[in-house]
Parts: C-alpha cells; structure tokens; sequence
C-alpha cells in the first residue's frame, strides 16, 4: 500500500468517528501505510492527545464532503452519534460497529453510499481480516475506497449478503480473543506442569503465533499440519485425544463459542 493508494482520501479528507480499539488500531496502520495525518480529522473525546502532535485534526469541525467517514463507536452509541453528523452522497460512510445495519445507518442517511466492514485488532499490525458488504447505492468506487482501506489494515473478504457479516463477527472479528485466550490457558497448562511464569508464557505465545504462521505459508491444509506433529502413540496423540474427543473436545466447543458471538451480533442488529 502506498500513498498513492490514498490519493482520494488525503486530498478529500478522512473523518474517523470513534478511535478507541479498533479506529485507533486502523488509524495507526493507515498513517503507517501513507494516509496523510493533516487529512484525517478524529471525533472522540477521548481521543489520545498525542495524534495532535502527528497532525491529526482532533475533535475540530469535519470537512463538509469527506472522502470517507469511518464509524468506529460502539454499537450502543450510534442512537447518540449517528444525529450529529451529516452525510451525503459525496462521502462514503465506512461502519466497522458489529450489529448496526445498512438500513439502519440508510434511515439516518438517505442518500449516502453506505458499506459495513467487520474488521479485527490485528489490523493494528496490518495482520486485520475484515468482510465487507455496501448497500444499494454502495457503487464500485465506494467499495474501492472502503477495500483501499481495509486490505491497508490486512486481508479483504467481500460478502455476498449481509447476514453473513454475523458470522464474520463471532469468527475472525471476535476471533482474536479466543486465540489470545489458547495462549492464557496454555501457558496456564504450562505453568501446572512445573514451567516457570515467564518461560510458560513465552512458549505458549510463540506456539501460537509460530503455528499461526506456519498455517499462512502456503496451502497445506490445516489438518495437515496437525498430522505432521502427530507421531503415532506419541505426546501429541496423548494430547489430541483429549482436544479432539467428539463431546467435550475443542470443536463443539468452539461452535458454541462462535453460535453465542453471531448471536449476539444478530440481536446487536435488531
Ligand atoms: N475491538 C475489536 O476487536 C473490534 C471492534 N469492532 C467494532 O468497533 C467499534 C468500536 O469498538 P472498540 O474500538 O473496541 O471500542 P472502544 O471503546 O475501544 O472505542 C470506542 C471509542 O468511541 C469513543 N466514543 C464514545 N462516544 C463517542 C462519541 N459520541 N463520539 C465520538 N467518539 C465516541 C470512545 O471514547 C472510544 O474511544 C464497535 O462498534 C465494535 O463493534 C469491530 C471489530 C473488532
Ligand atoms: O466484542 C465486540 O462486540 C466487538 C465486535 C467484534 C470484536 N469486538
């Protein structure tokens, strides 16, 4: 990604509404990868103070036909924040809350070409996923800007319909958590095996991500690769009978787990 890429944005502007968590993790990623900071203006305010300093226009008065304006509040306070701004067809509105619609988002702002993006924190390292879907009025080049955007923060997926965007929320934009949660508790496992604190936590966080990344590197499907470490009668056998038992093992554990986070997106929706 270059500035280039960015050409649009940093001539229009880029109003970021929200820049908590996530805004803030995309934000980062986008100043890295050659949005300019003088065309970003960041409504929150709680805003860190230091983006003033980078040239970030903090809580000033937005430009009036942005490029783009991205919604990064949580969903419970777009009943708050969606009155206060004013959004027509010239700017794209991005969305990356979980639960809030495009029809929602469509009542507040008739006219604007509207696309909902589901991202993830690893797009704070430029490692995100995020799903995209646009509404009606949603046309080539809104959806160009809003994947200019988001492949900055990492991969891009487009969605066909935007039900589909609830399950995107219980796997890769909640996703993150779960994994961060395998590293808690195999270094917790680690730990009750006799490994110090520290040791325990640094192999469990470098399984998780060598693994990860070994997982990315080419085709090799993931079943694979668990094969390879699989010697017959060995440790990991031992240990897979227990992870893979049909009842109580890690699959319907995490259907479970991913059923209750698109649920819960469903329900943000309604
Ligand atoms: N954290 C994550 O992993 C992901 C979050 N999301 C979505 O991103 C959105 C934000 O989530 P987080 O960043 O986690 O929350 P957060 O609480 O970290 O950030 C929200 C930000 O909005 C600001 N804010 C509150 N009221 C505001 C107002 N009236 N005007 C402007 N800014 C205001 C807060 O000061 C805060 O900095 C949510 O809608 C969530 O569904 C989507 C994908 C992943
Ligand atoms: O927990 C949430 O609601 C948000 C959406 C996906 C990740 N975090």
């Amino acid at each position: 990604m270059t500035g280039k890429d960015f050409s649009t944005i940093n001539s229009r502007g880029l109003v970021l509404v929200g820049c908590g968590r996530m805004g803030g993790a995309m934000l980062k990623s986008w100043l890295a990868r050659g949005l300019d900071a003088t065309a970003v203006t960041v409504i929150d305010p709680h805003a860190p103070a230091a983006l003033a300093d980078q040239g970030v226009r903090l809580n000033q008065t937005p430009p009036a036909r942005p490029a783009v304006l991205v919604l990064a509040v949580k969903p419970q306070m777009m009943g708050d924040v969606l009155p206060t701004l004013e959004i027509g067809p010239d700017t794209v509105l991005l969305s990356v809350a979980a639960g809030v619609t495009l029809a929602g988002y469509a009542r507040a702002f008739p006219d604007a070409r509207i696309v909902r993006a589901m991202p993830n924190t690893p797009a704070a390292i430029g490692r995100g996923i995020s799903a995209l879907i646009g509404n009606d009025r949603a046309d080539a080049e809104a959806l160009a800007l809003a994947e200019t955007l988001m492949s900055a923060v990492g991969e891009v997926v487009r969605l066909q319909d935007e039900g589909q965007i609830d399950a995107v929320t219980g796997v890769s934009g909640s996703g993150p958590a779960y994994v961060f949660h395998l590293i808690e508790a195999l270094a917790e496992a680690a730990r009750a095996e006799g490994l110090a604190d520290d040791v325990a936590l640094q192999l469990a966080r470098a399984t998780v991500a060598g693994a990860g990344a070994l997982a990315m590197e080419d085709d090799t499907p993931p079943a694979a690769l668990r094969e390879a470490v699989t010697s017959p009668n060995g440790t990991t056998a031992a240990g897979l009978a227990v992870l893979m038992d049909p009842q109580t093992g890690l699959r319907p554990l995490i259907a479970r787990t991913v059923r209750a986070a698109t649920e819960r997106s469903r329900e943000l929706g309604k």
